[in-house]
């Protein structure tokens, strides 16, 4: 007798598979996994060679400067834009041939305002509610993203962080495995970042999987469990909040005012021993922004005997926006992954 399977069964087979995985028989399966991706725009190399895994249960956050591919990338996990080459699996599923059901049982808060003027938060909700073929209530969602009290009003008057918090919603709606939020936090004022994250929490304790874009560390260092950092469509860094710390060690960020900074200067400071990386600021005057794990003198006594004048110099610990910035900005930290 021959089965055939599709993808409900692949779905349930895949959940037994994680918790038999839980019970520490089979690793976890990946909710996401891209393999080899690389993606062009004509000329233009948006993601070169991308590979990474999101397991299941996790809340992974996908970090990078503008311009990285971050938004290339979810477009491809959805079947948004087709990439150059590489495999993209998501909940199991080739992202090509089954967008429909990938689609189906991930919500996606997008890039960008996407609402309608002239709908409702209701009408938007139930849209979505139908779309989805799910059953939820438009209020009990608009309650969690704090906007029950604009349910019947239309969204072309909404403000930026309104607008987010409907979207938020929506992607809410059909309790989703999977959760893909692209740069969340924007529009909303601390408060309603804040609420982001506890709803990041709520959803990841029912069991759904959050992958959330950012070009801010400190949006996703609370909320994360593991962080991928992307520079120019290459993962340069990917491990635990605590790993990434870790990788900065005791060290400290160094500022220093100069007159002048040239790259001969600043590639005479990162061969400095105990330098991990040094990047400059412009302005009147420049800011050399230094790691150094160990003695700063040298990095002063460095410039001195380049002729620099040192205006002010100020150090403080190492923080993850630090690490962010060394891995993302040119000269930075080189590659480091577990
Ligand atoms: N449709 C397109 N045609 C041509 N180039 C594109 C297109 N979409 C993106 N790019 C380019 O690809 C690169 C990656 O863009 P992408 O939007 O994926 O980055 P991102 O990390 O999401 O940035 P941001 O944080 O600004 O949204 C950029 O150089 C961008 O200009």
């Amino acid at each position: 007798m021959a089965f055939i399977l599709g993808p409900t069964d692949v779905y349930y087979a895949s959940r037994v598979t994680n918790l038999i995985g839980n019970a520490g028989v089979t690793p976890p399966m990946s909710a996401i996994r891209v393999d080899g991706l690389t993606k062009s725009y004509g000329q233009l190399l948006a993601l070169s060679d991308l590979s990474f895994e999101v397991e299941e249960g996790e809340v992974f956050g996908f970090l990078g400067p503008n311009g990285a591919g971050k938004s290339t990338t979810i477009n491809i996990l959805l079947d948004f834009i087709r990439p150059t080459t590489g495999r993209v699996e998501v909940l199991g599923l080739d992202a090509q041939a089954h967008s429909r059901t990938i689609r189906s049982r991930t919500g996606v808060l997008p890039e960008g305002v996407e609402t309608y003027d002239r709908l409702t938060a209701r009408q938007h909700l139930e849209f979505a509610i139908e779309s989805k073929g799910a059953a939820d209530d438009p209020l009990a969602l608009l309650e969690r993203v704090g906007l029950e009290d604009a349910i019947d009003k239309k969204a072309g008057g909404f403000s930026k962080g309104m607008s987010q918090r409907l979207m938020l919603a929506m992607a809410l709606v059909g309790e989703p495995d999977l959760l893909i939020l692209d740069e969340p936090s924007t529009g909303l004022d601390p408060n309603g970042a804040r609420e982001m994250r506890d709803i990041v929490r709520e959803e990841n304790a029912r069991g759904a999987t959050v992958f959330f874009s950012s070009h801010i560390m400190e949006q996703v260092e609370a909320v994360c469990d593991r962080v991928g950092i992307l520079r120019e469509g290459e993962m340069v860094a990917i491990d635990t909040v605590s790993g990434l710390r870790e990788s900065v060690g005791d060290g400290t960020t160094l500022r220093v005012t100069v007159d002048r900074v040239d790259d001969d200067d600043l590639q005479a400071v990162r061969s400095l021993p105990d330098v991990s990386s040094a990047t400059s600021e412009d302005g009147q005057p420049p800011t050399l922004v230094v790691q150094v794990d160990g003695s700063k003198t040298a990095v002063l006594g460095e410039l001195e005997e380049r002729g620099i004048d040192v205006q002010d110099f100020s150090t403080r610990e190492a923080s993850l926006e630090d690490v962010f910035q060394s891995y993302t900005a040119d000269g930075g930290t080189e590659v480091h992954a577990r």
